[in-house]
């Protein structure tokens, strides 16, 4: 499947891809500023976040090393079931290091706030959160979230990591899904 078959699937483009890794610099630019000697270790949220991690940590300017989790809370479906299993857990010790967790979005917060006391559980120096996008109508749990990509409405998107029934992931820009996807 090429991208332009892709994208006529599309009904809107959100973000193209230019417009992404531009955003994705200066979110690299704070977070090297404000982690500067400190221990940090990126956490990565599989799948979606895969292609945020790639473009974020290569635009940082020194190196930096990550680690992953896999959690379930979606299924197929387009709704959050708000349930959240661990699949596959960090590799890494993170007692006493300074946690930046990158997803690709936040819908209803219910993923990320889990995640999030799940590991400040374990005794990090601390734990943030890095989004590249936020939907803030849909928000159902209060989430303190440091660094912000974009806000999006609520409307279901796809595209640079993020799927639907695990298609247009490699999609480069990011839009919303036309009707006749759907049906
Ligand atoms: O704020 P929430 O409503 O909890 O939704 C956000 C979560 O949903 C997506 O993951 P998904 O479960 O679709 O898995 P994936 O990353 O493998 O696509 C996304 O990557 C976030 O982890
Ligand atoms: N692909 C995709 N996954 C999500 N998970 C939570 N919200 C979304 C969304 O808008 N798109």
């Amino acid at each position: 499947m090429d991208s332009s078959h892709m994208g006529n699937d599309l009904e809107n483009v959100l973000f193209t891809e230019e417009q992404i890794h531009q955003r994705l610099d200066e979110l690299a630019q704070d977070i090297w500023r404000d982690y500067e000697g400190k221990d940090v270790l990126l956490v990565g949220v599989l799948k979606g976040a895969i292609l945020v991690m790639a473009d974020l940590m290569r635009a940082l300017p020194g190196s930096v090393p990550m680690d992953w989790m896999a959690v379930s809370s979606y299924g197929s479906g387009t709704k959050s079931s708000g349930v959240v299993r661990i699949l596959k857990d960090l590799d890494t010790d993170i007692t006493n290091k300074h946690v930046l967790i990158v997803e690709d979005i936040i819908d209803s917060g219910l993923t990320l706030s889990w995640i999030r006391s799940n590991l400040e559980s374990r005794s990090p120096a601390s734990v943030e959160i890095c989004t590249l996008l936020r939907k803030p109508e849909a928000a159902k749990v209060e989430i303190d979230c440091k660094y912000v990509g974009f806000e999006i409405p609520n409307a279901f998107v796809v595209g640079y990591g993020l799927d639907f029934d695990e298609k247009y992931r490699n999609l480069r820009d990011i839009g919303t899904l036309a009707p006749h996807v759907y049906s």
